[in-house]
């Protein structure tokens, strides 16, 4: 891979950084926040080791609603202490968590909008966004990609099922490795969302009938 002639705006700067020992239930993260000189939004991460390659690593889009306060119709929370558990047993890997990302990108209010609609008129994810005049997805993984050149981190393996999700950040010039699956289990509220995201968005979901069926 070549590397690109590095730009100003692509450096997250010293003054922009800080960085403190977390100790949680898991582990005592490094906790990076770090605000991103594209977005100008403030990002955090959880670090546990200096590994460089091959590094276990989760991008974690906000979901306020699920990761917060546990909502079902979603899997957010779930993939998110799942991705931390992973993290923590491996004893090494970096947990980026990407704020103003609500909504795959088009914020909080949007996305509860299109909620209204999948509850009222059975839309999924996708038609919901698309019947209200918003993008489907405007995720842009730039902000993890200049933390990881920071932390020198080189190599992910990465905690996801979603195959475009590699794809833009390789685009963003992270090398991904591998893709693991993170299979959070399906429930009566997510179903449909799960089975969107798998048939509409091609995110690799093969779990779900089986759980659902349990
Ligand atoms: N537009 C919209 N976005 C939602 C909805 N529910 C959750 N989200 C957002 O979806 C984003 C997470 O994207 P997902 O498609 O669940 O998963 P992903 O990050 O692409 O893939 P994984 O790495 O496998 O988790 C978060 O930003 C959530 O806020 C919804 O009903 N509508
Ligand atoms: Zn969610």
């Amino acid at each position: 891979m070549h590397e690109r002639a590095v730009r100003r705006e692509d450096t997250i700067r010293d003054e922009d950084v800080a960085e403190s020992q977390l100790a949680t239930r898991r582990a005592n993260f490094r906790c990076i926040a770090f605000r991103d000189p594209v977005d100008g939004v403030e990002h955090l991460a959880l670090a546990l080791g200096s590994a460089t390659e091959d590094v276990l690593v989760r991008i974690h889009s906000e979901c306020l609603t699920g990761d917060v306060f546990g909502a079902l119709r979603c899997e957010c929370g779930d993939q998110l202490h799942l991705a931390l558990d992973r993290i923590a047993d491996e004893g090494s890997g970096v947990l980026v968590y990407l704020r103003g990302q609500e909504g795959r990108g088009i914020g909080l209010v949007a996305k509860v909008r299109t909620q209204v609609l999948q509850d009222s008129r059975g839309l999924d994810t996708v038609d919901s966004a698309t019947a209200l005049g918003y993008p489907v997805d405007t995720r842009d993984y730039g902000p993890a990609a200049r933390l990881f050149r920071r932390l020198g981190v080189r190599s992910v393996r990465l905690l996801s099922n979603n195959p475009d999700k590699v794809r833009a950040l390789e685009t963003s010039g992270v090398a991904v490795v591998r893709r693991l699956p993170l299979l959070a289990p399906a429930n009566e509220h997510n179903l449909g969302y799960l089975t969107s995201k798998r048939d509409r968005l091609a995110h690799d979901l093969p779990q779900i009938a089986a759980r659902v069926l349990e």
